[in-house]
């Protein structure tokens, strides 16, 4: 089991790997993350004002080695780091000209052998110079790299983890004016009905096992994760920051932006930017062939909106009520905040009404005989309609499917057609046309006649009966 602290300090680990990777900006970035959750440990900024230094940002190294100073005092290395940043920004003209006592000067610029050189060629008093020089020599002789390379090894062959691909071209992050705070992706530029929108590999998954098993199995995941992958993930939303429902933070970050694939739960760093709503205008689907999550427009996205998915599984999305839904958002600890959610009483009432009798036609044309097939017909229709007037843009095949077959069976081939075609354009678009969900119904589209029970009923026309 992993606290917090053990989380702080495996981002610090992960960010050493990273500086000795040379990627500092990843070091000082899990360095941040190590310094937000344990605000008592000198070493994260002490590594961050290192990391600070490789990238010339002076300030905040100075700002860093102060803080490390803050919390251990004397520290050798902390007034090294903060000498070098100081030496950057000048401060050591100043400490030379005022003279000011070793205190003061240890304060201003200790410690390296350019810093005693320099102040020597400054002018600088040479017995402070020859005081200075031993105590460099002494912290030398006691000092322990502050950034391990021993175990950088174990650690970058865990950076096998599958890589992101991300379709941030099209979309952007920024906060959701639905949120009191938060982000959310909106489009930059136009989607049409069935474009991708994104397309990414999750960083890891679990199985869906017992609350235990997963707990451990997803820190076992989140040690193995890359420097990269981990500050992503730290950097993911929280929104279980103020309850207690978890031992640690990253199980937190994990239960607010997990996905459902497949039977597992994993995390996609880019698809968890993507808000809720229970009308969303794109949809998730994870195409266990692949590895890969996608996430299609619906219907037309227009510039500057927000792009919406759904975090409700199965069909729930309707047959329910707005009390409903949100019991089963509960897990995750928000409150809706969607537009229909914030639909007044009076709309909100209606909207419920609609989505309970939109399961109501769905579940009463399994109830219709092979003899009420135009009836049936005349359900799927008006099921439809309904979806579209409660604004959800997918699930349309959860009607059309049967369709398909009721024409088939009665041997009318044209609509049997249009029917099984109006399914398996809907799938490819919600799902895209390399999807399992696309292939199980690509054959009675390309062969309506395939379809079981096709033929066996008495001839009869539907042609009337189209959306
Ligand atoms: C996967 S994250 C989505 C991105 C997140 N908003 C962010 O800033 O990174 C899920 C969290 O976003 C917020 N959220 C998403 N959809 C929401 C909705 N419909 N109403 C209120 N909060 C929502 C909740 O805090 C939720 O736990």
């Amino acid at each position: 089991m992993m606290f917090n602290r053990d989380i702080a300090d495996l981002a610090k680990e992960k960010g050493n790997a990273a500086f000795v990777a040379k990627d500092y900006a990843t070091a000082r970035s899990l360095y941040t993350h190590a310094m937000t959750i344990d605000q008592l440990n000198h070493v994260y900024p002490l590594n961050r004002a290192m990391a600070n230094l490789k990238l010339a940002r002076w300030d905040e190294a100075e700002t860093d080695a102060t803080k490390a100073l803050e919390l251990s005092p004397h520290n050798v290395k902390a007034l090294g780091r903060r000498a070098a940043a100081r030496r950057q920004l000048g401060k050591w003209r100043a400490a030379l000209n005022g003279r000011h006592s070793r205190a003061k000067a240890l304060d201003l610029f200790l410690i390296s052998r350019p810093d005693v050189q320099a102040f020597i060629d400054h002018g600088g008093d040479s017995t402070y110079a020859a005081q200075e020089l031993k105590a460099i020599e002494e912290a030398e002789s006691s000092s322990v790299p502050a950034v391990p390379s021993s175990d950088s090894k174990n650690l970058s062959d865990a950076f096998a983890n599958l890589l992101v691909e991300d379709g941030t071209s099209s979309y952007t992050i920024r906060d959701s004016p639905m949120l009191s705070k938060g982000a959310g992706a909106f489009a930059i530029h136009e989607f049409q009905r069935g474009d991708l929108v994104l397309s990414e590999k999750p960083i890891f998954f679990v199985r869906n096992d017992s609350d235990r098993d997963e707990f451990s199995s997803i820190e076992a995941k989140i040690r193995n994760l890359s420097p990269g992958n981990f500050d992503k993930f730290l950097s993911l939303h929280n929104s279980h920051a103020e309850c207690a429902c978890f031992p640690n933070l990253a199980l937190g970050i994990f239960s607010t932006n997990s996905f459902a694939l497949n039977g597992n739960s994993g995390i996609c760093l880019a698809a968890s930017r993507f808000n809720h709503s229970c009308s969303p205008n794109a949809r998730y689907s994870f195409n266990a062939n692949t590895g890969v999550l996608r996430i299609y427009a619906l219907g037309r996205i227009p510039i500057g909106e927000e792009i919406f998915v759904t975090y409700i599984a199965g069909r729930n999305l309707y047959g329910n009520t707005r009390q409903f839904r949100q019991n089963l958002l509960s897990t995750r600890h928000f409150t809706c905040a969607c537009p229909v959610c914030s639909l007044p009483e009076v709309e909100s009432k209606m909207s419920d009404a609609r989505r309970v009798k939109i399961n109501e036609l769905r579940e009463s044309i399994a109830g219709l005989s092979h003899t009420e097939s135009t009836q049936r017909l005349k359900v799927i229709v008006k099921g439809i309609h309904l979806l579209k007037e409660e604004g959800i843009l997918g699930d349309a095949d959860d009607f059309t499917n049967v369709a398909g077959i009721v024409c088939a069976y009665h041997s009318d081939w044209v609509s049997a057609e249009y029917w099984t075609r109006f399914t398996y354009e809907t799938r490819v678009a919600e799902f895209g046309v390399d999807s399992p969900r696309a292939a199980e119904v690509r054959g009675v589209y390309v062969n309506p006649k395939s379809i079981p029970m096709a033929g066996r009923g008495p001839r009869k026309k539907f042609t009337n009966i189209r959306v």
